[in-house]
């Protein structure tokens, strides 16, 4: 673990069902390699993942067993190590590929830029020589300019100890919003390919296996799990998937499952198959099992699950990646402090508008003090932004380097359409946020494609509150709880902390970790701040007397990365305006995450006692 990290705490644990064929799953860790340092549950770093890996390795090789490693992408955009660097994730390449990956795949933070799929294409896909698949991505060679796979389409191998025979595919989502060097074939139409259909007609295959950076309750999965199932009708088919966010496991029949691990490096998720048939033993007599398990990333339940102590578990090279990503958090600066923030700011844990919620801090404080265009001096604004484009909340403390990308690490700016009708502005705010179901998103089931909101709420339509004793509308309460004691946490069992506490089609006994339930409210899909304009000091009396209370016409501002969302929220608002033609910089070169940035230097000064 990282030198800063805090210890990781004791906590009651739920022990793994080994099988024939185990596997550890990582996805959505979006540069969090070096772990949380403000959060003990989740503090182990990708050097700890190595030792850990190698360990449950030899661990299971020494039973007759097989452990495979999967990776179903995103695991670029989102802290510091990866977004801050210029050019950014120069570090994390060569600490991403200290790991063993046996099968990994592109997500969707891979393709947003041509500079991240590019570095993907040059560099990772070779790194992980012949484990990287893509079964759906092209991409323009930079160096030919021809259109090719981003990487194989799909691989077959046999594994090592028990001889099971793998034919594994790499999937991402329908993904549209990828730069216009890569091309992102619908899941739908590449199951129709030649190569997919002759793939699975392979008849000596002991187990399908589908990674991807696909929500497992999609229609994407779903697709490929019937298009398999017609030409296999009971070769077990183990899915990995990711970008929801959550944890969660599927079952599609009897021998096929599906598991999502989280977000973040909080989770390591472990699968294990029993009764698989194998090279040796030809078609499994009996039915496979399956099981599943949410590993927390801390040292406490790496050293339980390995069954080692603390000086047998550690590695060379895992002690090697760990000061890797040291010193590239020492070459970055990310310990820097900017500011303390003097209380928790939470995304979903509290109540939207509140307190303590950090939308409502961004279109209080934020946005209000720091959105400004010169050239609009004396013009009022409503400014528009997802609260997507926040990633996590934060801690009561110091906001360092890190803590700027952690939770904004997106490097989108603003635009704007001058002079437009304050209702109508108004109204494109009620047409944003009566998604999922006006724009973008077709079918019910599925909110995973709502772009705006933040990723975790998905696949969610309700609030959770999570506590033993309180209600979703009462509030008071809620607020008064969140003052007396820890979040959650329950006075008769002090060592069960507030965590994870996954329900899936599994039950409810999936996480390894027992916890106390964390509530979880729904936000919207963006907020709005109200920019008054600006007024010199000296003969502001008189230019404040000069501007309506309610003045007629505003700027409507956008956070650049939701314009496609703008135009059709404009068609259904009464906003007849071309967009392209239109739409200019707002503020130029004031990117969202530098907003935050200097607004936390000029007023979070950190008292030190
Ligand atoms: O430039 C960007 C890129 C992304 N976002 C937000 O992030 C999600 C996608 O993140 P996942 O981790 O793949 O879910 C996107 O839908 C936006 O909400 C952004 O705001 N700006």
């Amino acid at each position: 673990a990282q030198p800063s990290a805090p210890q990781p705490i004791p906590a009651p644990l739920r022990d793994l069902q080994w099988g024939q064929l185990n596997f550890l799953h990582t996805t959505d860790t979006h540069g969090w390699l070096a772990g949380h340092l403000q959060e003990p549950f989740y503090s182990a770093d990708w050097g700890d993942y190595v030792s850990f890996a190698t360990r449950m390795r030899e661990k299971a090789e020494s039973e007759g067993r097989d452990l495979l490693l999967v990776d179903t992408g995103d695991r670029v955009e989102g802290n510091g190590l990866y977004d801050s660097s210029r050019p950014q994730g120069i570090y994390l390449s060569d600490i991403l590929k200290q790991q063993h990956i046996d099968v990994l795949s592109s997500g969707n933070h891979e393709l947003y830029k041509q500079n991240t799929s590019e570095a993907e294409f040059l560099t990772t896909v070779p790194n992980f020589r012949g484990n990287y698949l893509a079964s759906n991505i092209d991409i323009i060679d930079p160096r030919t300019q021809e259109l090719v796979p981003l990487a194989p389409r799909f691989k077959k191998f046999t594994t090592q100890k028990q001889g099971i025979r793998i034919l594994a595919f790499g999937f991402l989502f329908d993904f549209t919003g990828n730069y216009k060097n890569t091309v992102v074939q619908p899941v739908e139409e590449t199951i129709k390919e030649e190569w997919f259909q002759e793939a699975i007609q392979d008849r000596d295959v002991d187990l399908f296996l589908v990674v991807g950076h696909v929500p497992v309750r999609s229609k994407e999965y779903t697709v490929i799990f019937k298009e398999i199932r017609n030409v296999h009708w009971d070769t077990p088919i183990q899915f990995f998937g990711g970008h929801a966010h959550i944890r969660d496991y599927v079952k599609y029949d009897s021998k096929a499952y599906g598991l999502a691990s989280g977000r973040f490096m909080e989770t390591i998720g472990f699968i294990s198959i029993d009764g698989l048939g194998t090279e040796k033993a030809g078609v499994a007599v009996a039915a496979p099992t399956f099981s599943r398990t949410y590993i927390d990333n801390n040292l406490f339940s790496f050293l339980h699950h390995a069954d080692l102590d603390e000086s047998r578990f550690h590695m060379e090279h895992g002690q090697n990646v760990s000061r890797m990503i040291e010193d590239a958090r020492k070459a970055l600066h990310l310990d820097i402090v900017h500011g303390c923030a003097p209380k928790d700011l939470w995304m979903t844990r509290v109540p939207y508008p509140s307190d303590k919620n950090i939308y409502s801090w961004l279109e209080n404080e934020v946005l209000p003090d720091s959105l400004r265009d010169k050239s609009r001096h004396g013009t009022p604004a409503l400014a528009i932004v997802n609260t997507g484009a926040i990633r996590f909340d934060i801690f009561k403390g110091p906001f360092t380097q890190d803590t700027t990308f952690i939770i904004s690490p997106f490097t989108n700016g603003f635009r704007y359409i001058k002079d437009v009708p304050r209702e109508t502005a108004e109204r494109v705010l009620d047409v944003l946020n009566s998604q999922p179901r006006v724009l973008a998103v077709t079918q019910p089931g599925d909110d995973y494609r709502n772009e705006l909101a933040p990723p975790i709420q998905r696949n969610r339509d309700h609030d959770m509150i999570a506590t033993y004793n309180f209600v979703p509308e009462d509030k008071i309460k809620f607020e008064a709880l969140l003052h007396q004691v820890p979040l959650s946490s329950e006075p008769s069992r002090p060592n069960i902390l507030p965590g994870y506490m996954t329900r899936d089609d599994g039950g409810d006994d999936g996480d390894d970790t027992i916890h106390s339930p964390i509530p979880t409210f729904r936000v919207p899909n963006c907020i709005q701040a109200s920019i008054q304009p600006d007024l010199d000091s000296t003969d502001s009396d008189v230019k404040r007397e000069a501007v309506p209370a309610e003045p007629e016409k505003v700027d409507l501002v956008y956070v650049d990365f939701i314009e496609r969302h703008m135009i059709e929220a404009a068609k259904f608002s009464g906003l007849d305006v071309d967009f392209k033609k239109e739409s200019a910089v707002y503020m130029p070169g004031g990117r969202l995450t530098d907003l935050i940035l200097t607004w936390v230097k000029e007023n979070w000064k950190c008292v030190h006692e």
